[in-house]
């Protein structure tokens, strides 16, 4: 985590100090490498001016001897340099992943912020990628372009003025690329997200997709968004290239000039050869880095807009603040005037809601479809905010709960089961990577999954794969439930438990509700079904987001329902009617 700095653009940029020691050596390094870079220039004049001078064969080898020494540091320097900022940019990125994987969880709670979520991680790997690539270590070694071209200077001023234009004309270039490809990259950039969120939501309704003949629709919608991609990328590549062509070729150019002009100062007397040659290599070493930022610049680019949107991002999602650890609740919970808005709408979907259930009392809630028995259910597990109203669990707002433990007080069966990659095992431990097998087991049982987790391949070690296949829609609701019962929650909060369960599993969770119970703990069960309701005390309608009735449920179904007696023999467990 990134300690107490605020959200979004400060905590990248604690993120980013966290590497400041290592960068402060990559740039120490970056130093001497740049002063080793004089070992050819200065090699070629002595050999120009002395060594050819003198016909010394002793001093040419001393000096290559201590050339090749000094090349040697040099690459090891290099090396370094190139090892330290990859490790600047993975402690950047360790710093922030936890960070903004849960931002990702708690924005993805809007179905519509899924595909800013997976931009916003690529924008981090895409930050990262500028520290292992070989722009900044170019930018390290600009600051010593004019070093090299002082140096030159003093060789000769019109070989100074020569490097300075030519300098000069490559940065210009390096701007304009920048100017007509910034645009273009943001615009692929964000093509090419809207096909990946495409794909994905393709591939997570393959059944229908390929069931249905969609696929070949899908395809085409898909190939559109990556041609606008690709058009925009290959455009931008296209400037990208003819400027570092034009930039390599320019570069070579002016070298050659370069000797050309020393070579005729050499014959007016003005120079020495050894001057001539190590002014041009100085200038290829002095130009160097910028051509080698311009080669690299969409890294640059994408690194930039990647920085600009994450910190953007992460302003919307504070971390979690601190919270001081709250014991084990007492099973009581009450609900007043509880409005709820969901995530990314405008119009409340629950209005005014208020009723208590105590410890050892079960409720049950009914309503037709749409009436906001979901949503109820997803505001008391605490993924819904309230927008107006309060409700709390043993005397403590749910907002007042670390929200970890606060999952551990209240098993959430949603009305559409998510199982995670893990071992059976795993999933019903809430992914604990090593869960105790006491209570794993305990929880299965409790479910009535547990014959049932004895018949998959491994039984709890069986892995799942994320793939909604492996298990039928029962299964994967029992283990559900199983996950649900883990770590004995005081609440538990079951939408539609029953909805894939054949008339022994529902008689089994009735079971399971009716254990609760007597152990002083509380249930609340949205359903459509009468069997789900055999063991509550209370009853709620809900009609368009509001309570049209509370109270015992008996009573409450004398008062509101048309079809009361065959619901109540329904009771008894057999799915005969709906509410
Ligand atoms: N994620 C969401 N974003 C916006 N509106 C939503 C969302 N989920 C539900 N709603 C709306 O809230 C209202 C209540 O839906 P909810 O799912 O709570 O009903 P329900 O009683 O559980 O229905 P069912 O019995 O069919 O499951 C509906 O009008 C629905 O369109």
């Amino acid at each position: 985590m990134t300690g107490q700095a605020k959200p979004g653009f400060p905590e990248m940029r604690a993120a980013r100090r966290k590497g400041l020691v290592l960068f402060f050596w990559a740039f120490v390094f970056s130093i001497f490498v740049n002063l080793l870079m004089l070992t050819g220039p200065l090699y070629m004049l002595q050999v120009y001016d002395r060594v050819l001078a003198s016909r010394s064969v002793e001093t040419l080898v001393a000096l290559s001897v201590l050339v090749l020494g000094l090349y040697a540091l040099m690459a090891v320097l290099d090396y370094a340099r190139g090892r330290v900022m990859a490790r600047v940019g993975a402690r950047f990125q360790s710093a922030l992943d936890g960070r903004l994987f849960e931002a990702t969880l708690y924005r993805s709670s809007d179905p519509r912020e899924h595909a800013a979520s997976g931009a916003a991680l690529r924008d981090l790997d895409s930050v990262q990628a500028l520290f292992v690539s070989p722009v900044l270590l170019a930018l390290f070694d600009m600051p010593w372009t004019p070093v090299f071209i002082a140096a030159i200077f003093i060789f000769h001023p019109i070989l100074g003025w020569m490097a300075v234009a030519g300098g000069l004309i490559i940065v210009v270039v390096a701007l304009l690329n920048q100017y007509l490809t910034g645009y273009r990259v943001r615009k692929s950039q964000a093509a090419s997200q809207q096909a990946h969120t495409f794909a994905d939501h393709a591939r997570a309704g393959s059944e229908v997709v390929l069931s249905q003949g969609l696929a070949g629709n899908m395809r085409k919608r898909f190939m559109r968004l990556r041609n606008i991609a690709l058009d925009q990328t290959v455009h931008s590549n296209d400037w990208t290239g003819s400027f570092t062509a034009f930039t390599k070729s320019f570069r070579l150019l002016l070298q050659s000039a370069m000797l050309g002009a020393g070579a005729y100062f050499v014959i007016q007397g003005e120079l020495t050869p050894g001057s001539m040659i190590a002014g041009s290599i100085l200038l290829g070493r002095a130009l160097a880095p910028v051509e080698q930022a311009m080669g690299n610049w969409p890294i640059l680019q994408r690194a930039r807009s990647g920085w600009q949107s994450l910190g953007r991002y992460l302003q919307t999602v504070p971390p979690r603040p601190k919270l001081i650890e709250l014991p084990k609740p007492e099973a009581h919970l009450v609900a007043k005037a509880m409005t709820v808005v969901p995530p990314g709408q405008r119009k409340p979907t629950l209005r005014n809601i208020t009723f208590e259930i105590k410890p050892g009392q079960a409720l049950g809630v009914i309503g037709r479809s749409g009436s906001g028995k979901s949503t109820l259910a997803r505001a008391l597990a605490g993924y819904w905010p309230l927008a107006a109203g309060e409700v709390r669990l043993g005397g403590a707002t749910l907002d007042q709960y670390n929200p970890d433990r606060l999952g551990q007080h209240i098993g959430y069966l949603p009305q559409t089961v998510s199982l995670f990659q893990g071992t059976v095992a795993e999933n019903i431990a809430r992914m604990e990577s090593d869960p105790s097998s006491e209570a794993v087991v305990k929880a299965a049982k409790q479910a009535n999954a547990h014959d049932m987790i004895m018949q998959l391949p491994k039984g709890y070690d069986t892995f799942l794969d994320g793939n909604e296949n492996q298990l039928s829609g029962g299964q994967r609701q029992r283990i559900a439930l199983a996950r649900a019962l883990y770590g004995d929650p005081v609440l538990l909060i079951l939408d539609e438990p029953n909805s894939m369960l054949d008339a022994e599993g529902s008689e089994a969770l009735n079971r399971t509700v009716s254990g609760f119970k007597r152990s002083g703990r509380s249930v609340i069960v949205m359903t459509h079904r009468p069997a789900a309701i055999a063991e509550c005390d209370l009853l709620m309608v809900v009609e368009k987001g509001m309570a049209t009735a509370f109270g015992p449920r008996d009573e409450v179904m004398q008062k509101t329902l048309k079809n009361v007696e065959p619901v109540r023999t329904s009771l008894q467990g057999k799915n005969k009617v709906a509410f």
